[in-house]
């Protein structure tokens, strides 16, 4: 497994799976936040903080919906890293499709910025990366508080109205968050790394036994926690439009696909057709860097064709009750 020990690229350090072959997804490690209080060592100000992500992650996916629903691209700048990951982990590689330089320091590796921002790092070098240009270091490197600080710290900054984790129904979107988690969001990966049969069947059976509870729930509300876009559907939405293309076949999440499902098929292209949502996906840069990341997984890195998915096929979801904020109707209908 490649990591910084003590600051240093190691590239033998340790198994992403435990002795009974289960996937084991590492603690994370920087976890400041940026609060929207005068106390704060870190407050919201735009033009300060930088994210550094792959648009193949689904993790750091999350929080370039958040910065796009609350319209903070101008106020947070954006780094995008090679799809491909070899044993020298992530890296810039700007000359590629989709891919930018490190806008910050024009380092060549992100792991230059984890030791930059600590020199005796030990730890995964994980994308999202919150950056404060300011203090040249990372702030927080968890995409579930990545996505809150930018959800509820920025409002001020935000281009848009929007709150994705709204009075009343707080609790509800922390449940759900936490509860998709194990099975879903963590549920392929732990299908996917699986290195003995028992893991791999308990996170299948695991696995779809949430998408068929989320099926259910769904066809009477058009979002998760109800009638309203949260958080939550965020980090519904970035498993499950990377499910068909590259879950289904790479981790062999194949019982269903989600474009058998009655309501999360709808769901899936509802969110995708909320205003900003559609642009931060990069479908090339998913596939590639599932199918060509994981030699263990997929040796010979053969990029799987199909299905065809028509993610802006109409959803009839409006009919339901709810609708996605008005600023993000306001938006979509001026792009119209
Ligand atoms: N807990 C982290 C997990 C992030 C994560 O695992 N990102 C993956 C990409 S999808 C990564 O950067 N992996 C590199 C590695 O594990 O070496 C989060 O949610 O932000």
């Amino acid at each position: 497994m490649n990591m910084l020990v003590d600051g240093e690229w190691r590239t033998d350090a340790g198994e992403y799976t435990d002795d009974d072959g289960s996937f084991e997804r590492q603690e994370t490690n920087f976890r400041d936040e940026i609060r929207d209080d005068p106390d704060a060592r870190f407050q919201p100000e735009a033009g300060r903080y930088h994210l550094y992500v792959s648009s193949a992650c689904p993790w750091a996916h999350r929080t370039l919906v958040t910065r796009a629903l609350k319209g903070l691209e101008d106020a947070i700048s954006v780094s995008i890293v090679d799809p491909y990951r070899d044993e020298d982990g992530w890296q810039f590689t700007p000359e590629k499709e989709g891919c930018t330089p490190d806008h910050v320091h024009g380092a060549d590796f992100l792991r230059e910025l984890y030791v930059r921002a600590d020199p005796d790092a030990t730890c995964r070098v994980t994308v999202p990366v919150l950056w404060d240009k300011r203090e040249d270091t990372i702030v927080n490197n968890e995409s579930e508080e990545i996505m809150r600080m930018l959800d509820t710290e920025f409002n001020e900054i935000a281009s848009r109205d929007v709150d994705l984790y709204p009075e009343g129904y707080r609790d509800e979107v922390d449940r759900i968050i936490d509860e998709i988690y194990e099975p879903i969001n963590n549920g392929v990966y732990r299908a996917g790394f699986a290195t003995k049969q028992d893991p791999y069947d308990e996170a299948v059976d695991d696995l779809f036994a949430a998408l068929d509870h989320w099926d259910e729930v769904l066809a009477d509300q058009r979002y998760l926690a109800g009638d309203r876009l949260t958080e939550a559907d965020v980090a519904m939405f970035t498993t499950l439009v990377r499910f068909d293309k590259v879950y289904h076949t790479h981790f062999m999440c194949n019982v269903q696909y989600i474009r058998e499902y009655d309501n999360l098929w709808p769901y899936l292209r509802d969110l995708y057709g909320t205003s900003g949502v559609a642009q931060t996906v990069n479908m090339d840069h998913i596939k590639e860097h599932y199918y060509t990341t994981h030699p263990d997984v997929n040796p010979h890195g053969i990029v799987a064709r199909g299905p065809d998915l028509e993610f802006e096929a109409p959803h009839d979801r409006d009919e339901l009750p709810g609708s996605p904020p008005s600023d993000l109707v306001a938006a979509a209908n001026a792009d119209d």
